[in-house]
């Protein structure tokens, strides 16, 4: 139990962090402290870098650029693979970076998504973000089966958590395909991914997972849980870039299925540019590409991953988990008295790495805290989350924040604003 609650101690916890040195290779925002990297995570330095020798490889090369240059174009999907493989616990051949979040999840329910029989029906839960939903509804749709009745929606008893004793009850024997996220975007809660994929198969049903809030926040065993598919962003914790293409796990097993949303940047690289009007698909993950490929939105990823390589995700985590915890002890013991509720997990392991606190002035406490150039999200209707992320946010980062809370509600500052959302909360 924490019991210095000074800001020489969180210098303490700064001058032993082995991390410490990873947040000089952000851009940080001046004079401010960013808690939003569970969104939209920052540029780094190597980042920046990657992204200009492609610019500068376009300026220099033209349409060679495919094939020569710094970082080849044709290859770079796959080289960016091979860099988000151990973030998720995969073989290489097992991801593709690709499309983006809802493109990949279309794309991969197109593949895997095989109504049959009394199957026919698709498990979700009601927490999960809402592109999932509109996305799972379509598809649905498109072969002919009304979502009010083939999507299921696995409900939470208090509107923060799901039980996964509740989703394993719903795994009946009418559900073909499960796709659940692997942390919560609003609580921040943490699936027992490994206990569901093995529930789903014991009843034949296919798992699927949303990682959006997990890439790069803690660690996965994606193949060795047998997990059938994943897919991700990798613009919040992995820092891409506003739009970066996103992420797709496909176990091995399911090597040699056809994809659903066929394009020609699926093809075996070197069958592609025969221009034949038979597809010959990749015999890996590779074969769920569709189109050619946003390189400028790629190309960050080089520089943003290598950090995660070469601190390895258990680092990561470890830190992730240390700040999250020192920020509870703190709103536990400075916030008391001003009626917020953690909505986030109090146990390590079932928290991801932000923390969403509740407050019924949550919207005009955010706008207070901007004005303290402290940037937090706000989800409707009254959660503030808070992202300490490991590789670039301190101790004292999490001291402050908290203290600047404390001012707001004691002076009421928050009064001034109106408690009601941004356009982009
Ligand atoms: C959990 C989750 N799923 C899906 C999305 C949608 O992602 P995209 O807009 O990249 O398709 C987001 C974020 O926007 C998200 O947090
Ligand atoms: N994708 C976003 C965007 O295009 C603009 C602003 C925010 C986002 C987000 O990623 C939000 C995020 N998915 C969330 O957890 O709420």
């Amino acid at each position: 139990m924490l019991q210095d609650f000074t800001r020489a101690y969180a210098e303490t916890r700064d001058a032993s962090d082995s991390l410490a040195p990873y947040r000089g290779e952000f851009y940080l925002p001046q004079d401010g402290i960013y808690m939003d990297g569970n969104s939209l995570g920052l540029l780094s330095k190597r980042a920046e870098r990657t992204l200009l020798e492609s610019l500068s490889d376009w300026k220099e090369l033209g349409i060679d650029g495919w094939m020569s240059g710094r970082h080849p174009w044709f290859n770079l999907s796959e080289q960016l693979a091979a860099l988000n493989a151990p973030l998720i616990g995969a073989r290489a051949e097992e991801v593709m970076v690709t499309g983006s979040t809802t493109v990949n999840l279309h794309q991969l329910v197109a593949s895997f998504f095989e109504p049959k029989g009394k199957r026919t029906k698709i498990l979700a839960d009601t927490l999960t973000f809402p592109s999932d939903i509109y996305a799972l509804k379509s598809q649905l749709e498109l072969r002919g089966l009304d979502p009010s009745e083939h999507l299921v929606q696995v409900s939470s008893p208090d509107g923060r958590y799901l039980k996964e004793e509740d989703i394993i009850a719903a795994m009946t024997d009418d559900i073909a395909l499960i796709v659940l996220p692997t942390v919560l975007y609003r609580s921040g809660q943490i699936l027992d991914m490994a206990r569901l994929a093995k529930a789903a198969h014991e009843r034949d049903i296919l798992i699927g997972f949303d990682a959006c809030h997990s890439v790069g926040a803690i660690p996965h065993a994606f193949h060795d849980w047998g997990v059938d598919f994943a897919y991700w962003c990798n613009y919040k914790h992995l820092n891409g870039g506003p739009g970066s293409v996103g992420g797709l796990f496909v176990h091995e097993r399911h090597f040699g299925t056809t994809p659903g949303l066929a394009g020609w940047f699926g093809s075996r690289k070197d069958k592609q540019f025969d221009m034949d009007h038979t597809m010959t698909p990749a015999d890996d993950a590779g074969a769920f590409q569709i189109g050619t490929p946003h390189v400028l939105s790629l190309a960050p990823q080089l520089g943003a991953l290598e950090m995660f390589n070469e601190v390895g995700m258990d680092a990561i985590r470890e830190k992730s988990l240390a700040l999250t915890s020192y920020m509870t002890a703190l709103i536990d013991e400075v916030l008391a008295p001003y009626g917020f509720v953690i909505g986030s997990p109090r146990n390590e392991t079932q928290r991801g790495a932000h923390l969403s606190l509740e407050h019924p002035e949550a919207a005009r406490i955010c706008k207070a805290l901007k004005q303290h150039r402290v940037i937090p999200d706000f989800r409707a209707p009254n959660i503030i989350r808070l992202a300490p992320v490991a590789l670039y946010n301190t101790f004292t980062d999490v001291y402050d924040v908290v203290m600047i809370l404390k001012t707001i509600m004691e002076n009421k500052e928050y009064e001034a604003f109106e408690n009601v959302r941004e356009v982009v909360a």
